[in-house]
């Protein structure tokens, strides 16, 4: 069955909500050991990750593109995807540093199909077993190919498999705000992006900032999947994503501007990322790049944008979640995304715009 397609409503005498059906799951260590990272993969990992970093200390002047599918929903169109921006990425390198998200978990405004993780044959029954199998070898491949991985963390038992394999996490929009997210955080490697509110407002994000910098008690699980009490390290190493909101966009200048205010103000790393789609476009995948033109030129104004996100993947816009063998190969089932020459053609300008603004600064210097 599929728990988040079906409401069950029990009877107004049933008191104990039992849980109806539980499988065995394999455990971290488990999966590691199915699909192992070789020495020169973990370093690889380690190294991007200090990239990323020197990017949100100002160390690195490229532009973070955190950039792929909305979410993963077949190994073969996801590592097609990957083979492309593998390829793009060595046009742009030189001024962006693009990072592919991998969302192998979906967070949902009510009901909906919960992504890979959960659902990976897209079918009537949920497959956690599967899922994670399947994830962790997907992103063992992206990284074999060499590319960064961005995930959003949303459930902390899942994030665990992985916490080897990933560079960038988001915490997202509706999750910003869970104290169990901001916990998980401060014991998440790598850097972070807190996603404003779906309300818009950044405050939840930076009081998660705040959080997720500190050490926490927490309940979690060992490699081998016996639950335990960790105390975490925290991580300082996080950023704002502005994506919009209920209200509308807040990638404009103003709403940049306040942005850089408040996390001054709070004595916060004064860095954010802005997410190109969600509601800065409105869920009109092809604004993306509108809004990638609009930030890019606040960045060479001086707005400290470090980064930015796009949904992008093989085929334009959307489709309904079906059969999987009518569906169309590469496009998304969740948000709607820009197709593959709609990506090259905005990475490709970007790179261009960035270039020519290096260039103008040395020739104002040294011309
Ligand atoms: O990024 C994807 C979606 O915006 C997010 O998962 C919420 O989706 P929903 O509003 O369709 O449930
Ligand atoms: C769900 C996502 O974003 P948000 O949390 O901003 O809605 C996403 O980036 O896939």
């Amino acid at each position: 069955m599929n728990a988040s397609q079906t409401a069950t409503h029990p009877a107004q005498t049933d008191v104990v909500n039992e849980t109806t059906d539980c499988a065995s799951l394999p455990s971290c260590a488990e999966l590691q050991a199915q699909y192992p990272l070789s020495p020169l993969l973990k370093h690889q990992i380690q190294q991007q990750r200090q990239t990323i970093h020197r990017i949100l200390n100002g160390d690195d002047p490229r532009l973070l593109v955190v950039i792929g599918p909305c979410s993963i929903h077949d190994m073969a169109s996801s590592l097609a995807y990957a083979r492309r921006l593998t390829a793009l990425t060595s046009q742009v390198s030189d001024v962006m540093y693009p990072v592919m998200r991998v969302y192998i978990e979906k967070p949902r405004t009510a009901l909906g199909w919960k992504g890979f993780v959960t659902n990976p044959r897209l079918s009537g029954q949920d497959n956690l077993a599967l899922g994670l199998t399947l994830s962790r070898r997907l992103m063992s491949e992206v990284a074999q190919l060499g590319l960064p991985i961005a995930t959003e963390a949303l459930n902390p038992l899942v994030a665990d498999y992985f916490k080897d394999l990933v560079s960038w996490y988001a915490i997202g929009a509706r999750t910003t705000e869970s104290q169990t997210h901001r916990e998980m955080a401060s014991d998440l490697p790598g850097t972070i992006g807190f996603k404003n509110g779906t309300d818009g407002g950044f405050e939840v994000a930076m009081n998660a900032m705040r959080a997720a910098a500190q050490p926490h008690t927490i309940l979690g699980q060992s490699a081998d999947g016996r639950l335990q009490q960790k105390v975490t390290r925290g991580n300082a190493n996080t950023h704002l994503v502005l994506r919009g909101g209920h209200k509308g966009p807040n990638y404009d200048a103003n709403s940049i501007q306040a942005a850089t205010d408040r996390l001054s103000h709070a004595g916060l790393p004064v860095q954010l990322m802005v997410d190109c789609s969600h509601a800065n476009c409105g869920k009109v995948a092809e604004r993306q790049s509108e809004v990638l033109q609009a930030v890019l030129q606040q960045r060479i104004n001086g707005a400290p944008v470090l980064g930015v996100m796009l949904e992008s993947f093989i085929e334009a816009g959307r489709q309904p979640l079906q059969d999987p063998s009518l569906l169309t190969f590469g496009q998304s089932v969740t948000d709607p995304c820009l197709s593959w020459s709609e990506t090259e053609q905005a990475l490709i300008s970007a790179a261009k715009k960035l270039r020519a603004s290096i260039n103008c600064e040395s020739s104002c210097c040294y011309g």
